[in-house]
């Protein structure tokens, strides 16, 4: 049976890995690259297409960070394929971070240093933005976008008579203290990744309690630190090289230093691998790699508690009805405009 794969924000780092080791794994995929830049994409399909030369590798134009796109996307997706067997949830961003150089000096020289390096904890920190659809960009991206492309895709993940999985790229920067169920969006605060990377662990685990019944099941990874277009923006990148002896030194003391987008692929790889059943919807999964270099992939429980997860599906799901109100009204708006009087 040809297993059909959707992964968004598949043209780079992290996620084209994933690609990569998928095909590697399955010659048979039909694999969905979904991105919000075209060409990026091609060429992504180019570069998976020169080791997988028969592979069947499909694009689909999607930005996750704008509704209409999600809902056009998601069409396009049920009018290709009658099954999604695995969809990555992916694309991420982290919008003008800001390294509190200060707090990481203290943080060097205190017991916190290996949770410092590993979560970012107290260092960090964004400025957001409101995008078109009115929503905060991080929150948008990060975790709406991809909530209403499930519920759009309902229909081909929860079908009668097979499982399907979703699994979201989380990260161990998400944290519990950066989220506010009353400030869902983070309109309010300086750490709108970190909230909405904690948002996506509480829905994981409410996706999988309310659809495991109906065959679909949700999962969370923390990929590790991976040097990607993500974290080359943290820092300028002359920085990033000089630093670079220090960060493989530092994957000796710490195996959550992946570094390369191979290795902290390795949790999403390992998913695919696993039996859905025997999966903890209250684990994350790590990518971890040894000083070595070997990879493994280690679930650890989440700090989430089910009523918090309760509320915040129960939001969501408001959100998207006042959504796609306001949609309809901008489209019923631009029709009128468009009539000749
Ligand atoms: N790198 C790291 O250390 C860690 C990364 N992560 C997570 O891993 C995931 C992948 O990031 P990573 O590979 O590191 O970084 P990259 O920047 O290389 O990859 C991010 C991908 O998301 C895509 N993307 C961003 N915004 C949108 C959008 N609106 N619509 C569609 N696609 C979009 C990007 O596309 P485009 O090329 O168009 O920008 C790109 O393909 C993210 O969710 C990130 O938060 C988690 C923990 C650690
Ligand atoms: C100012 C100096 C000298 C060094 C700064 C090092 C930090 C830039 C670096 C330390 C821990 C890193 C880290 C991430 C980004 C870069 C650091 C803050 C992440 C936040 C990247 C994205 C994620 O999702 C996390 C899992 C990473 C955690 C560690």
């Amino acid at each position: 049976m040809q297993r059909v794969v959707v992964v968004t924000g598949a043209n780079s780092g992290i996620g084209l890995a994933l690609c990569e080791r998928l095909l590697t794994e399955d010659t048979q995929l039909r694999l969905c690259l979904a991105c919000r830049n075209m060409q990026r994409a091609e060429a992504a399909r180019d570069t998976l297409l020169t080791s997988h030369a028969d592979a069947r590798v499909d694009l689909l134009h999607l930005d996750v960070g704008s509704v209409e796109s999600v809902l056009a996307a998601a069409q396009e997706v049920k009018a290709r394929y009658s099954r999604v067997d695995f969809l990555y949830l992916n694309a991420g961003i982290m919008p003008n971070p800001q390294v509190d150089v200060k707090a990481f000096f203290k943080g060097l020289f205190s017991t916190n240093v290996v949770n410092m390096f590993s979560t970012a904890e107290g260092i960090l920190t964004q400025q957001d933005r409101v995008n078109a659809d009115g929503l905060q960009e991080v929150f948008a991206t990060n975790l709406f976008g991809h909530f209403l492309l499930i519920r759009e895709l309902e229909p081909l993940l929860c079908e009668a008579g097979h499982t399907s999985r979703v699994v979201w790229t989380s990260s161990s920067n998400a944290r519990r203290s950066a989220f506010n169920i009353e400030d869902l969006q983070h309109r309010n605060g300086t750490e709108p990744y970190s909230s909405s990377k904690y948002a996506s662990d509480l829905l994981s685990l409410a996706l999988s309690k309310h659809k495991n019944s109906q065959g679909l099941f949700s999962s969370v990874i923390c990929p590790g630190l991976v040097m990607t277009n993500l974290t080359y923006g943290i820092l300028p990148s002359f920085f990033w090289t000089l630093i670079m002896p220090i960060m493989w030194l530092i994957r000796i003391f710490t195996n959550t230093f992946t570094l390369t987008p191979s290795n902290g692929a390795e949790a999403l790889h390992w998913l695919f691998l696993q039996k859905p059943e025997s999966l903890d919807p209250r684990a994350k999964y790590h990518s971890l790699t040894s000083g070595l270099g070997a990879n493994y992939t280690q679930p650890r429980q989440m700090d989430i508690d089910d009523d918090m997860s309760e509320v915040l599906y129960s939001k969501l799901l408001e959100l998207e009805k006042e959504v796609r109100r306001k949609l309809s009204e901008r489209n019923a708006d631009d029709k009128a405009e468009t009539v000749p009087q």
